[in-house]
């Protein structure tokens, strides 16, 4: 874009691409299409790998999410909630930031997943590396998935998916499938599937449909947006968990971003491409804030659970 104008989608009719955060109450920024310009360039995957970066291992951050998370199990036995993802920032200093150097290190580690680099001067520069689609959609064919439980990569073992996570993955897939009852018919939902996303594991099940004549890809986004994958069950009771407890604001991490171009009106131009905003930092003068969560359930184990945004956490250290 030629200005620096921060401009917001009103119901996603518009055409451009759209960065929305997790808080859905709030307004997602969107680079209009007619104000963008496109370019298109061959990445050379030749980096340097000499970028270092110092870590700040806050153990106080530990404690402190892990105090969260047996709240959260606490409320869950109580009956308040059946899921909720509980997340955390962790800030790394970084030294000598490289950003084409981190953004073709992102490519090679996921190379499965939709990365970014996005930045407007009074927002800020993210970037990430996301395995989740949220939404996307061809005419009325849309397709979406449910992702989630995690396990570590290990080339040698059997993959062995223990009930914790098959069953924190079937409550997204159950919420998906409800949530589009009333906007989609002949909804078929695959079979469920593990996936690699850098060198973790994930659960996926794909879901695909057609959008009922009247509904709006905003009815769409508003039934799929926050999925329990990145929020929880009942939506509204996790998300006030998540507000309130939390101890940092999410801002666009666990949002969406990417394409929309829904417009009835143009023909050639039906399609929407959208993105869960994980596995992404945004970088902040010589830090990096890296943005981590896991989904908790009744079997949730405090420890475990930690460890789990540890893991993740390590996975993107590696591109800094
Ligand atoms: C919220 C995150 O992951 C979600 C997606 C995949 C697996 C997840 C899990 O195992 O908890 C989370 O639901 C994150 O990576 O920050």
């Amino acid at each position: 874009m030629n200005d620096d104008a921060l401009h917001y989608s009103k119901n996603y009719s518009e055409s451009g691409f759209v960065f929305a955060p997790f808080n859905s109450e709030e307004k997602a920024i969107l680079f209009p299409d007619e104000k963008a310009e496109f370019f298109q360039e061959k990445i050379d995957f030749k980096f340097n790998n000499s970028l270092n970066e110092i870590f700040i291992s806050d153990n106080s951050s530990k404690e402190n999410h892990i105090k969260i998370i047996e709240k959260a199990i606490d409320s869950i036995k109580m009956g308040a909630m059946q899921k909720v993802v509980i997340s955390r920032e962790e800030l790394v200093f970084l030294e000598n930031f490289d950003l084409v150097a981190v953004y073709k290190k992102l490519l090679s580690t996921y190379k499965n997943a939709f990365v970014y680099v996005w930045y407007h001067p009074k927002v800020g520069l993210w970037l990430g590396a996301t395995p989740e689609t949220l939404l996307e959609v061809e005419e009325e064919v849309f397709k979406t998935m449910s992702l989630a439980g995690t396990q570590v990569a290990n080339s040698n073992e059997n993959i062995v998916w223990k009930s914790k996570e098959l069953e924190e993955q079937q409550l997204v897939t159950d919420f998906i499938e409800h949530q589009l009852e009333n906007i989609a018919n002949s909804l078929q939902i695959n079979k469920t599937e593990t996936i690699k996303a850098g060198t973790l594991l994930h659960l996926r099940t794909k879901v695909s449909g057609n959008l009922n004549k009247n509904s709006s890809l905003k009815e769409l986004i508003s039934a799929l947006h926050p999925t329990p994958a990145v929020c929880g069950l009942p939506r509204n009771t996790a998300k006030e968990f998540i507000l309130e407890n939390e101890n940092y604001k999410r801002s666009f991490y666990t949002g969406f971003l990417g394409e929309i171009n829904f417009n009835p009106s143009q023909k050639d131009k039906k399609e929407t491409h959208l993105f869960v905003n994980l596995r992404c930092m945004k970088i902040d003068k010589n830090t990096a804030s890296i943005y981590i969560g896991g989904g908790i359930t009744k079997d949730s184990i405090a420890n475990k659970e930690w460890e789990e945004t540890f893991s993740k956490s390590k996975t993107m250290k590696r591109v800094l």
